[in-house]
């Protein structure tokens, strides 16, 4: 069996790549970082390391990789292949779609072989994301025919892989827990047997379960622990404020999810819980910056933060600890991070009030901005005073 996978970064190799090789794939790797691929090539496995006691490890072994912009081999890769998956980033979904599209038009012609496409990010609706982008590179004689046979399931995937330093450059290590929902309704022919991938008939409630617990409570303690000077998360969370804060907000998402999804109250507390221990987790030596990426994506009205917030206010839930995150995100001025500095420089041209409008969709005279704005306040009062770790 032959998997496609696009991204050989730290999911990729760290989660998908590792689940797949288990299950019996051979998995080829797409990247363009060439150093990545030719080490991939030189050595054809690589090892997994757990953040737990001991670190204990495992081999990944028949995998390979091609070179991104080699459309060709990976079009062929594609048109041979039993699945294809993807961890490369929302963002970089559009720039992998001709590839994609060029492999399904070379398996059209020669095979009626079904094939799924899942896309492993951290997304709502990444596969049909990935869809729409496919399907503007298909010429119109293929459409019909990939409709009927290829397949883009949603999935949610979780897994804390943070950034990697070894002098081995394939090791990586990964948190001991993982989970992978696919949604099965989306799946054409057989369904890829994999361990540890679990099928589910509706992947809403896993998915925003899972963003606006996991990805909230991490982006709560990202953008709060930078503000006051902690470099980890596992570093930040032990700050009471923080602490408090990340509850809280996972307080309104609970009560968010628990309306929204008829989630059982304790068990869902049960889930929280879980994933507060996982941030905990030294071993990961998890960076804010890393988990605080990307601020404009994370602050979009869909993402971790502004999502539940606008959803809390139309159930009567309101977001203060989201605010706080949200106001903290806006002052997240990682220079590294085009994202951050891109509001920065909104904030400096244009103000607050507009760079929270033009991240966060936020409608003029909202709730929320209200919310957001006192939070504010509040945020200036803790990096003024106390708070601020070494003052
Ligand atoms: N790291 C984590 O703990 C988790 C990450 N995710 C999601 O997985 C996705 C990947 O994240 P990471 O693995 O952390 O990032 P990463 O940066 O470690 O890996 C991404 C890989 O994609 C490659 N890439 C970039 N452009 C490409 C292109 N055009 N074609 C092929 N490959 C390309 C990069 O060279 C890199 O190797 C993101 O959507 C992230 O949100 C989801 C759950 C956990
Ligand atoms: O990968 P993103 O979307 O930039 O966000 C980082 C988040 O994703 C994860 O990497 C994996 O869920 C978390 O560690 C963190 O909450």
């Amino acid at each position: 069996m032959l998997a496609v996978h696009f991204g050989a970064g730290n999911i990729g190799r760290g989660f998908i790549g590792q689940l797949l090789y288990q299950a019996g794939y051979e998995v080829v790797f797409v990247d363009v970082n060439t150093a990545l691929v030719d080490e991939l090539n030189q050595r054809k496995a690589y090892r997994v390391q757990l953040a737990a006691a001991g670190k204990p490890e495992s081999v990944v072994e028949n995998v390979s990789a091609l070179q991104g912009a080699d459309v060709e081999a990976v079009a062929q890769a594609i048109a041979n292949a039993d699945l294809v998956t993807t961890a490369v980033g929302p963002h970089i979904l559009p720039h992998i779609a001709s590839a994609i599209a060029a492999g399904i038009s070379k398996r059209l012609a020669t095979s009626e072989r079904p094939l799924n496409v899942i896309a492993c990010e951290n997304m709502i609706g990444g596969s049909a994301a990935l869809r729409e982008h496919v399907y503007g590179f298909l010429p119109e004689a293929d459409r019909a025919l990939a409709a009927a046979k290829i397949g883009f399931p949603n999935a949610a995937v979780d897994r804390i892989v943070p950034l990697q330093q070894h002098d081995d450059k394939l090791l990586v290590m990964v948190e001991p827990f993982f989970e992978w929902a696919v949604d099965q309704s989306q799946v054409v022919g057989e369904k890829p047997q994999v361990a540890g991938l679990t099928y589910v008939d509706d992947l809403a409630p896993y998915i925003e379960r899972k963003l606006f617990t996991v990805n909230t409570g991490h982006a709560v303690i990202a953008y709060l622990g930078y503000q006051m000077g902690y470099a980890t998360i596992d570093a930040a969370i032990q700050n009471a404020e923080i602490a408090k804060a990340t509850r809280g907000a996972l307080g309104e998402t609970s009560a968010l999810l628990v309306i929204k999804h008829g989630f059982d109250e304790q068990e869902h507390q049960r889930y929280v819980e879980k994933i507060l221990e996982r941030f905990t987790n030294p071993m990961l030596s998890d960076e804010v910056t890393r988990v605080g990426r990307s601020p404009i994506r994370k602050l979009s009205a869909q993402d971790r933060l502004v999502g539940p917030a606008l959803q809390c206010t139309r159930h009567g839930i309101t977001p203060d600890y989201l605010g706080l995150a949200i106001a903290a995100a806006l002052e997240f001025d990682y220079p590294e991070d085009a994202e951050a500095v891109r509001i920065q420089s909104d904030k400096n041209e244009f103000g607050w009030e507009q760079a929270l409008h033009n991240c966060t969709g936020i409608p003029a005279g909202h709730s929320l901005e209200e919310v957001v704005r006192k939070q504010a306040r509040l945020l200036q009062e803790w990096t003024s005073t106390h708070l601020r770790r070494g003052e």
